[in-house]
């Protein structure tokens, strides 16, 4: 490559870099470190030690750097996520699809992290994760179960992923890619 290509070529990579910063929120065990995995390395692993307080990480996809924020699922750590939320271009919410019985739990806490007017207009997707389980939810019914259609008020979208199969993650990086874009 001549010295004029590489000059144009950094000159393009400057005009073009985009930054954004995401938070990951969900119910522990949703599987949310394990994304955060799936998107930075494409790795997976059984053996996840629980997120105490949160985790900062920042990934490079082409000329979007993003910057995660991976919080604590558990009940003690929840208090934290608004906090955490306020001013990034996208909430993505993971629910472990698989486990039906905390799905009304995620929907509560949920409904309650958006009622919060400092997140107000924030795009979320919500991510139903472990879909390579024969017990998870289909798409229709997590999006009924956790109510996604009473929420009028901001961008809403859901994707069904596996962390485990990377089934979808790259659409999800797709998706996070275009709201860099519109990021304040
Ligand atoms: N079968 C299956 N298991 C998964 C998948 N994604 C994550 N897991 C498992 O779910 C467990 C919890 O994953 P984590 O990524 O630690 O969950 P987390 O949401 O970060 O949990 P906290 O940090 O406690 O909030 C781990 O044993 C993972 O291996 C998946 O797509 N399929
Ligand atoms: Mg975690």
């Amino acid at each position: 490559m001549g010295l004029w290509d590489s000059l144009l070529n950094w000159l393009r990579s400057l005009f073009f870099k985009q930054e954004m910063e995401l938070s990951l929120v969900g119910l522990q065990n949703a599987g949310k470190t394990s994304l955060v995995n799936a998107v930075a390395t494409g790795g997976y692993s059984e053996d996840m030690i629980p997120t105490v307080g949160f985790n900062m990480r920042k990934v490079t996809k082409g000329n979007v750097t993003i910057k995660l924020w991976d919080l604590g699922g558990q009940r003690r750590f929840r208090t934290m996520w608004e906090r955490y939320c306020r001013g990034v271009s996208a909430i993505l919410y993971v629910v472990d699809a698989a486990d039906r019985d905390s799905v009304p739990i995620a929907k509560s806490e949920l409904h309650d992290l958006l009622t919060k007017q400092s997140l107000a207009g924030i795009p979320l997707l919500v991510l139903g994760n472990k879909i390579d389980k024969s017990e998870a939810l289909s798409k229709q019914a997590l999006v009924d179960q956790l109510g996604l259609e009473a929420i009028q008020d901001r961008e809403v979208c859901c994707y069904m992923i596996s962390c485990k199969d990377s089934v979808n993650i790259d659409v999800v990086i797709d998706w996070l890619i275009k709201h860099s874009r519109t990021a304040k």
